[in-house]
């Protein structure tokens, strides 16, 4: 859906911001970029939108050479979100989501509708927030609405920068959580652009992590903890990569066991497929020892998760991908 083909920037004065990137994100696909300060993340992103001009190089858009776009046609095709969010001060939440429609002819009512039914997809009772003003919502409350003002026009494909960088981890994760519900029933193309490499792991099916100005490697969360294919990655993720695996290793069937009759049923529970990281929370916190594991559709007890458990999900995971 998005493609990089030896795409190079150097600014004016003579700065190389990337250098030579190819790759490519499939339609569906959510690419988290990755990085320290000033590797490049940003340029990559604007130049899909074409907030900037690569120096040479190509990138296609669903098999279009993007250069030969309209600009302004092409950016009511890819959604924008930003960290500061960017909403427009003197517009109630409801308008400020309903813009981009208008601006594309939408009729007023229906554009209405649609932003009070996209707030209420990102969590803000419109009947609640609709009506307010960006200042008088939390940070958190704030990003919503540009998320769902990126929503707003349907776009097959976002580019997010930072997009919960400015709330509090706990908020943050609620958010990233949130999203990731929505992306499951939207299933945009997105770039996202992180520092965290939490948040890349949370939330991408595949990470590019950028060295100066290059993508170091590019792969799923797991593997990329599991095996990093430079000195530099391994030292980006850290010693602590096996904890950071807790996050992208799901509970599968086999690390179960069976639900005892005879014993009470654990008070605590996640879903089958939730994060052995998720699991290991929710374990702690249980005097027992042992939380139940559900279907995510049925909701019925499928079996209850030990400590042993999850070691035993660890050492799949890490057969699996040797
Ligand atoms: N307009 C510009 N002129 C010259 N150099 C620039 C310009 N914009 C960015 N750069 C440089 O290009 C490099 C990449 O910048 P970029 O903003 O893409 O990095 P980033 O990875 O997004 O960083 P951050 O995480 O801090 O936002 C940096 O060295 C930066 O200083």
């Amino acid at each position: 859906m998005i493609r990089f083909e030896h795409v190079t920037k150097r600014y004016p004065d003579g700065t190389t911001a990337v250098e030579d990137l190819s790759f490519e994100v499939a339609e569906g696909e959510l690419v988290t970029l990755v990085g320290p300060s000033g590797c490049g993340k940003t340029t990559t992103m604007k130049m899909v939108n074409r907030l900037i001009e690569p120096t040479s190089g190509r990138i296609l858009l669903g098999g279009e050479d993007i250069s030969a776009a309209d600009p302004v046609e092409l950016r009511r095709r890819i959604g924008y979100v930003i960290q500061q969010v960017g909403l427009f001060p003197h517009k109630t939440v409801l308008e400020n989501t309903a813009t981009v429609p208008q601006l594309i002819g939408t009729p007023k009512a229906k554009a209405r509708a649609r932003a009070a039914e996209l707030l209420e997809l990102v969590g803000l009772d419109p009947a609640v927030y609709g009506g307010r003003y960006p200042e008088q919502l939390s940070g958190g409350q704030r990003q919503r609405v540009g998320v769902a003002r990126a929503l707003a026009a349907d776009p097959p494909v976002l580019l997010m920068d930072e997009p919960f960088g400015a709330v509090d981890p706990v908020v943050r994760e609620r958010l990233q959580n949130e999203f990731l519900a929505l992306q499951k029933t939207v299933r945009k193309t997105i770039l996202l652009v992180t520092h965290d490499l939490e948040e890349a792991i949370r939330l991408g099916d595949r990470i590019a992590v950028y060295g100066a100005g290059t993508i170091e490697q590019f792969a799923g969360p797991a593997a990329v903890l599991a095996a990093p294919a430079t000195d530099y990655v391994a030292s980006f993720v850290g010693s602590d990569r096996g904890l950071k695996r807790l996050a992208v290793t799901a509970i599968g069937p086999a690390d179960l066991m069976a639900a005892d009759s005879g014993s009470p049923a654990p008070a605590a529970a996640v879903e089958l497929g939730a994060s052995l990281r998720e699991a290991l929370a929710a374990l702690l916190q249980e005097d027992s020892g042992r939380i139940g594991v559900t279907d995510p559709d049925s909701g019925e007890l499928v079996g209850v998760l030990t400590p042993g458990g999850v070691h035993r999900a660890l050492r799949r995971a890490r057969l699996q991908e040797a």
